[in-house]
Order: structure tokens, then sequence, then C-alpha cells
């Protein structure tokens, strides 16, 4: 009596793509929500915000009759106060720098590996046996950093991105054939950035190739704004989206809580045969996994034509660039 048994997803860094995580997961009644940050200093006065921003999401859930429990917890930028992580059974990392117009996500990477570093270390510490989701950018780059730090195995450690550039690549698909998403396969993998892979052999609409659906400078177009889709954001909001990458989160958590065993693409280490079938190895990259209770159960291997072989080499090469640089760093 009196204890709550229900799962646990923290979520370290509760700033814009953070509180929607909290905020979407109270609302689902997925799980009891702990959300980590910074105070922040004005003059002299602390504000400890997130637990303001827990107790906020704690009312608008009892608002909309949703049992669930929100706590905030301020840690130090040294990693200090993340005791409140034991028992976590999903941790979600939001902690970092977004993007400012005219950056680029690989320009975020040395300020926030340093954050992931830290985190990492005390996943590891308080919460040993969690799924660890990484959003912080460059994503694919901070999940292997997340990976190598915690020392978890491969399936408990992904990263969230190709959730979110597939759910762009369908909305603007649907805007364009004005028909529900429901009925747009799609996926977009490969790196979180400009030479992420929409594959549009695998693409249809009902059943319906999307080459012959769209005409070929149309599709084009489509394929570029959603290569884009974060940098539109970013030149029309001064900062990085936030309500789609939330959702995108959420849709993970659910799939592993709920053990879906749903296909989606995120960024996961590639080894053995996954490995030799993607031809690269040693890297995180957006492929199609089954998530379910165990986290990454099963890597997809989907075939690619020609073309769609090219975009993946870029994609891999721009990746690897990434992590060579933390490694030259001594950062990992
Ligand atoms: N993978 C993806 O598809 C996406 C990734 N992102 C990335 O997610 C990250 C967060 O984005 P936003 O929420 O928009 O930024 P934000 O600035 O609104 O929130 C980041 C939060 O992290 C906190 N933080 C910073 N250092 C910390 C530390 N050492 N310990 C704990 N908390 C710390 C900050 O205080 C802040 O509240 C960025 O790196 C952004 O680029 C954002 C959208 C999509
Ligand atoms: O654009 C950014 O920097 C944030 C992000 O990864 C996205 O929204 O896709």
């Amino acid at each position: 009596m009196g204890e709550y048994k229900r799962p646990v997803v923290s979520v370290v860094g509760a700033g814009n793509v953070g509180e929607h995580v909290a905020n979407l997961t109270a609302i689902k009644e997925l799980a009891n929500v702990r959300m980590f940050d910074l105070a922040r200093k004005d003059g002299d006065k602390t504000y400890e915000i997130v637990k303001g921003k827990a107790l906020d999401i704690k009312q608008m859930a009892s608002a909309i009759g949703c049992d669930v429990e929100v706590e905030g917890y301020t840690v130090t930028a040294e990693g200090d106060g993340y005791e409140p992580l034991e028992g976590s059974d999903i941790v979600v990392v939001t902690a970092g720098f977004p993007r400012r117009p005219g950056m680029s996500r690989d320009d975020l990477l040395s300020k926030n590996v340093g954050i992931i570093r830290t985190v990492s270390e005390r996943i590891a510490q308080y919460a040993p046996d969690a799924i660890v989701i990484v959003v912080s950018n460059p994503v694919d780059v901070l999940t292997y950093a997340a990976l190598k730090l915690t020392g978890f195995p491969s399936n408990r450690v992904m990263g969230m991105a190709g959730v979110l550039d597939t759910a762009r690549f369908k909305a603007f698909l649907s805007m364009e054939l004005k028909v529900s998403v429901k009925n747009i396969n799609a996926y977009v993998l490969g790196s979180h950035g400009d030479d992420m892979v929409p594959l549009l052999s695998v693409s249809n609409v009902g059943g319906e190739p999307l080459t012959k659906l769209i005409p070929e400078n149309k599709l084009k177009e489509i394929v570029e704004r959603t290569k884009f889709g974060g940098g539109e954001i970013v030149s029309l909001m001064g900062t990085s989206a936030y309500h789609a990458p939330g959702a995108s989160v959420v849709e993970m958590v659910e799939a592993v809580l709920n053990d879906k065993k749903e296909i989606a693409p995120c960024s996961v280490y590639l080894e053995g045969d996954s490995a030799v079938h993607y031809e690269a190895e040693d890297i995180c990259i957006g492929v199609p996994v089954k998530l379910g209770a165990h986290g990454v159960e099963e890597i997809i291997k989907l075939d690619f034509t020609e073309e769609e072989k090219e975009l993946w080499k870029s994609s891999v090469s721009s990746v690897k660039s990434g992590i060579e640089r933390i490694k030259e760093l001594g950062l990992i």
C-alpha cells in the first residue's frame, strides 16, 4: 500500500525537448517521470526551474485526470544530484545546447560531448539496468559516446533521429498528396544531418510507390525539405524544434515500455552481421530496428538501391569523422 508500481522514465535536460517528453509521457500515463536539470542564476536569485516544471506538469496531469508522479531534481554540471536516477527503466538524455541559425548540428559536438560524458557516468552509476535514449546533438556521435561511456550493451543505448526525420518526410508527403499520414509508409535512415537517407525505394502510399505518385522534381523538393527539416525550424524560431522531437522520443519510450516490437528507424551500434550488411562498423547510425522491452531487439537489414548506397556511404563517413574528432580530443 502507498507505493506506485509504475515504470519510471527519467529525462536529463528539462529544456524544450525534455519538458515535451515529460509532458507527453505523463499525458499518455506511460510512466512516472523524473526530470533533471541545472539551476539557473539571475543576479542573487537561484531558480530551480526543473522543480517548477515538474510541479506544473503534475498539475496539468491532474487537470486532465492522468495519474502519474512527476518530480524535478536540480543537478550540477559536475554531476552532483543524480541519485534519483535509481530505479529508472528508461533515461532520455536531452541535456545540451541546441543550435542557433547558421550552425550545423556538428558545431555542437565539442560543447555537448562533455555534458554527455558526465550524464553517462551518472546513468551507469545509478541506473545500470536502464535503457538510454540519446537526443542531444549531434545525436549519432553522442549516442556512440553514451554507449562507450556507460559501457552498456548495445541493445540498451539508442539515439532518436530517424523517427523524427521520417515523421517530417510523412508530414510533407501528406501535405502534397492530401492523404492520411497513416497511409504513408516511409523510412529515413542514415545520419541525422544533411546526409540523411530518405529511402524512396521502400516508401509507398497505400502500397503505391512514391515515384509513381509524385513527379520527380516535386519528390526531390520534398526530400530536400526533409533533409533540412530541422534547419527550416531553426531559421524560423531561432532555436530548434521540440514538439515533433518530443513526440518522436515518446514513440520510442512507448514501444519499449509496452514491449510493442515496433519497427522504427533509430541510431544504433552496428556490429557483427549488421555491420557486414550495412558495410559500416563501430558506429551508431540510423537503421530500422525492432523496439521492445529489451530495447533494440533486432536490426533489420534492408537492401539499398545503388543511388541509396551512395547516400548511405556519405552518411557513414560524416558520422565516422565526428567519432574520430571526439577520439582525437580524448573525450571518450
Ligand atoms: N535528435 C534529434 O532529433 C533532436 C535533437 N535535439 C537536441 O536536443 C538537445 C536539447 O535541445 P532543446 O531541448 O531544444 O535545448 P534547451 O536549451 O531548451 O534544453 C537543454 C537543457 O539541457 C540543460 N543542460 C545543459 N547542460 C546540462 C547538464 N550538464 N546537466 C543537465 N542538464 C543540462 C539546460 O539547462 C537546458 O534546460 C540539443 O542538443 C538539440 O540539438 C533537438 C531536437 C531534435
Ligand atoms: O535541427 C536541430 O538542430 C534539432 C534537430 O536535430 C532536429 O530538429 O532535427
